[in-house]
């Protein structure tokens, strides 16, 4: 069974507009063609019962998993909102996270933490879109800095606020179930943006961050 990348729907995409972000550069049938290959290479029959859907089921997974390669993460945060003049800090805590290592095509996953201080225009954005915004970018081969940085990054350049804070913490299954074998470790990354800088702003982020 062949899928083109039209028939892979993007997970949590029901309006036309996410729809039309159907990854249009994915190539299913390429991604087929390599996981059987894998399966070859690792000695395996591909032919086998348990094993003939395998590859269209895992480039349909890779599809899904990598959905934020074709994504604008400046899409998910149009919808702003004016609430008045709160200009203290909005902060959305736990936000569970699952990327993919890009050393190893393997998961890491753990929770995001985002907030930010809404700019001088008073706006700020849709509570999900902050969640909306972590999974474009842990949607991709990552590193976890490079995802900490590309989320804090993007509220400043799309929403302009006055500071923003992104603390990520996962565990990486590189370092778990290969490689160094330690499971349990926890990787901590953070990305701190314009007033948020300011040490009692911080501290407070902080303590409401890892406050449980
Ligand atoms: N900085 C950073 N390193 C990562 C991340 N994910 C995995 N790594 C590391 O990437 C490194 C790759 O190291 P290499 O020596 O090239 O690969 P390797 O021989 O498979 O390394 P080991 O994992 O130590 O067995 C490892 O130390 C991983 O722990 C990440 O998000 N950030
Ligand atoms: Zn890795």
């Amino acid at each position: 069974m062949s899928h083109t990348a039209d028939d892979i729907p993007i997970p949590g995409g029901t309006t036309d507009e996410e729809i039309s972000m159907t990854p249009v550069l994915y190539d299913a049938e390429r991604a087929e063609r390599a996981v059987r290959e894998l399966l070859l290479a690792v000695g395996e029959d591909p032919d086998r019962d348990g094993l003939r859907e395998t590859p269209a089921r895992v480039a349909r997974a890779y599809a899904e998993l990598f959905a934020g390669l074709y994504q604008d993460p400046a899409d998910v945060l149009k919808v702003t909102f004016d609430i008045g003049g709160h200009d203290e800090m909005i902060l959305v805590k736990d936000i569970e996270v699952y990327s993919t290592c890009e050393h190893h095509l393997v998961p890491f996953h753990g929770v995001a933490h985002v907030g930010y201080i809404p700019g001088e225009d008073g706006r700020v954005t849709g509570l999900s879109k902050l969640a909306r915004l972590v999974d474009v970018f842990a949607r991709r081969p990552q590193v976890q800095e490079r995802l900490t940085t590309q989320i804090a990054d993007t509220l400043v350049e799309v929403l302009r606020p006055q500071g923003v804070i992104v603390v990520l913490q996962c565990e990486h299954l590189c370092m778990s179930m290969r490689g160094v074998r330690k499971p349990g470790s926890n990787t901590l990354t953070s990305a701190v943006r314009g007033q948020m800088r300011d040490a009692a702003t911080r501290a407070e982020a902080m303590s409401l961050i890892l406050g449980r």
